[in-house]
């Protein structure tokens, strides 16, 4: 398992470009799900990245254990895009195999299970609906039982019920691996139902504006409550979601537990 520790003081792609990421700096414990949620743009992405090994931190630091990242990231880190980005010319089975050469088919086929894709490893990804190919992706990124997992939206344009039962799988997973995660989404109900912290960014450059504890017990269900503790969130710090798509993607959020 993991901690991080980012303290970046800026982040630009070219010396004549505007900066991307103002100073950010923020921890994350080991085991804890962070989610960060700012407007588009604001240099989300290329967080992750930089956290992942991915791309360069010009000014800043970001350590892993007190460990200073140099290159590849000195743990087991898993990352999951908004594109599952499966292997077309490989099954189900040998797209995990791939990333676990030396798992027993046993585990694989179990890791499948646990996604709700039994009887689905001998399908290529183009037999399996979008919802599906999602599964397959999360299930190759635990199957590695990562120290950090990082997804950067992974559920967007999934009808509600198929994000809704990915959210549920992430969560079981996440709760049985204690992987550290760091989940990039524009949904602040998405965020708040699947996390310990959420934090805002800012508009371009990125920085934080809060750092905020979900202190609501789980299982995490969207009523009242959690409706009511959203609107105390807002209306105490208004223009939290200021440049933000919209609200409009919680709204399509589909009720149920996690
Ligand atoms: N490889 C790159 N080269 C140059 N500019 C880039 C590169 N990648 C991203 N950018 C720019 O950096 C800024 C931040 O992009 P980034 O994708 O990190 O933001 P984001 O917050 O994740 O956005 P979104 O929420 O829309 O995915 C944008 O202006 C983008 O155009």
């Amino acid at each position: 398992m993991v901690n991080l520790n980012i303290a970046i003081e800026r982040k630009s792609y070219a010396s004549n470009m505007p900066d991307v990421l103002g100073q950010l700096g923020f921890n994350v414990a080991q085991g804890e799900f962070v989610s960060l949620v700012g407007p588009s743009g604001t240099g989300k992405s290329t967080l992750l990245n930089m956290i992942a090994g991915l791309e360069s931190i010009e000014a800043g630091s970001i350590r892993f254990n007190d460990q200073l990242l140099k290159g590849p990231p000195p743990c087991k880190l898993s990352y999951i895009f908004q594109q599952p980005r499966l292997m077309p010319w490989l099954t189900v089975f040998e797209n995990l195999r791939l990333v676990m050469p030396d798992s027993a088919p046993f585990e694989i086929e179990k890791m499948l299970d646990k996604v709700g894709l039994k009887g689905k490893s001998d399908c290529y990804p183009k037999q399996l609906s979008g919802g599906m190919q999602r599964r397959v992706s999360i299930a190759r990124a635990f199957l590695t039982r990562p120290d950090l997992l990082l997804l950067d939206e992974p559920f967007v344009s999934l009808d509600a019920p198929n994000a809704q039962r990915l959210r549920s799988i992430l969560l079981e997973l996440w709760l049985e691996h204690k992987t550290t995660v760091v989940f990039v989404t524009h949904d602040l109900n998405e965020a708040i139902q699947l996390s310990d912290r959420v934090l805002f960014l800012s508009s371009s450059p990125g920085t934080v504006l809060l750092d905020k504890d979900i202190d609501l017990p789980r299982p995490r269900i969207d009523d009242v409550h959690f409706q009511n503790w959203k609107k105390h969130l807002l209306s105490q710090n208004p223009g939290l979601l200021e440049g933000q798509v919209s609200d409009v993607a919680s709204e399509s959020f589909s009720r149920g537990f996690i």
